[in-house]
């Protein structure tokens, strides 16, 4: 089934794919919108067969030396999701040159890490930086760094984020690859981006092989512990963001544009869904199994 997604990619592009996936779960008013989405990927996955079996093309086969997790050549020709009423979310500045197939070998290693607010993405990084040495960079912290500027990027990010909204792409990613750019370091955890399919191909475009995305984790919480975790946080954190009205808000964007990201990641072999609802320690548990295997896989390359 990989090797159809990859081909369907192939041929139509990141943004294509999930903006029609998108579309179709939207028009069935899905009540769950993630199975829905998941659903919509199979079937394109399925047709994608079916065409690659009529046609006799073998793009699909991903037993060749590209990389599986090769993402869409084709360049995003319009923003996928329009979330914000205001500046327009187009991707981010100018589009990495003319991309390589693959990373180099000596590529930075870059993991996203991805979960509903609240669901302890920041407390497993943290962990992760102190028993492997990985550089953390929290999207949310930069902006919040970045709004403190007192420009009006800083006003429009204040707005955005009081409003549980995703920050248009090229303000985010310029954040991002400076902080990259200026810590210098091999391997970086990248917290609560991308947040939609936007993000992703904004971050395609930017960043093409430059840096090797190896892997995705996404930590599970249902709401109402969400709700709870973020509301005790909201006593001491000062964030404008930890109340229940925006809370909610943050909920609303995450089930409809986040999700659809770790779908599309989920299909691509990418992403590692851990229990986010255990205990500190045995969440940990688990990060630490992945980043082991991680690094081992890294090893042998
Ligand atoms: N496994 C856990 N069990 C109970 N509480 C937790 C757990 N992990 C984190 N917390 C607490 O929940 C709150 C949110 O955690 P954290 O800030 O790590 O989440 P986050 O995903 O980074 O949030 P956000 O996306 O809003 O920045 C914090 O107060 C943290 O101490
Ligand atoms: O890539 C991103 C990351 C964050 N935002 C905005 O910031 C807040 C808070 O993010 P946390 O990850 O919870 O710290 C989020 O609700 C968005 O408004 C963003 O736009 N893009």
């Amino acid at each position: 089934m990989a090797a159809a997604i990859e081909a369907y990619l192939e041929k139509h592009g990141v943004n294509e794919m999930v903006q029609k996936a998108l579309n179709a779960v939207v028009k069935q008013r899905a009540a769950n919108p993630a199975a829905a989405l998941a659903a919509e990927f199979t079937k394109m996955a399925k047709a994608a067969k079916q065409e690659e079996g009529a046609s006799g093309d073998t793009s699909g086969d991903t037993s060749g030396d590209k990389p599986a997790d090769k993402p869409a050549d084709k360049p995003a020709d319009k923003p996928a999701d329009k979330p914000a009423d205001k500046p327009a979310d187009k991707p981010a500045d100018k589009p990495a040159d003319k991309p390589a197939d693959k990373p180099a070998a000596d590529a930075p290693v870059v993991f996203f890490v991805l979960g509903g607010p609240g669901a302890g993405k920041g407390t497993q990084c943290k962990k992760i930086v102190e028993e492997f040495g990985y550089s953390h960079l929290s999207a949310g912290d930069l902006l919040r760094a970045e709004r403190e500027a007192g420009t009006d990027q800083g006003s429009m990010i204040e707005e955005y984020i009081k409003s549980g909204k995703i920050v248009p792409v090229e303000v985010t990613i310029k954040l991002l690859l400076s902080a990259i750019e200026k810590d210098g370091g091999k391997r970086f955890l990248i917290d609560g981006f991308p947040r939609n399919t936007n993000n992703m191909s904004g971050w395609q475009l930017t960043v093409g092989t430059k840096l090797a995305l190896a892997g995705v984790l996404c930590y599970e919480v249902s709401e109402d512990e969400l709700e709870a975790r973020l509301l005790k946080r909201g006593e001491t954190s000062g964030r404008a963001d930890d109340n229940i009205e925006t809370i909610k808000k943050r909920f609303n964007t995450f089930k409809m544009e986040t999700l659809p990201v770790v779908e599309y990641y989920a299909h691509q072999g990418l992403c590692t869904k851990i229990d986010g609802s255990k205990s500190v320690d045995e969440v940990w548990a688990a990060t630490k199994d992945f980043i082991d295997s991680k690094e081992a896989e890294l090893k042998q390359k």
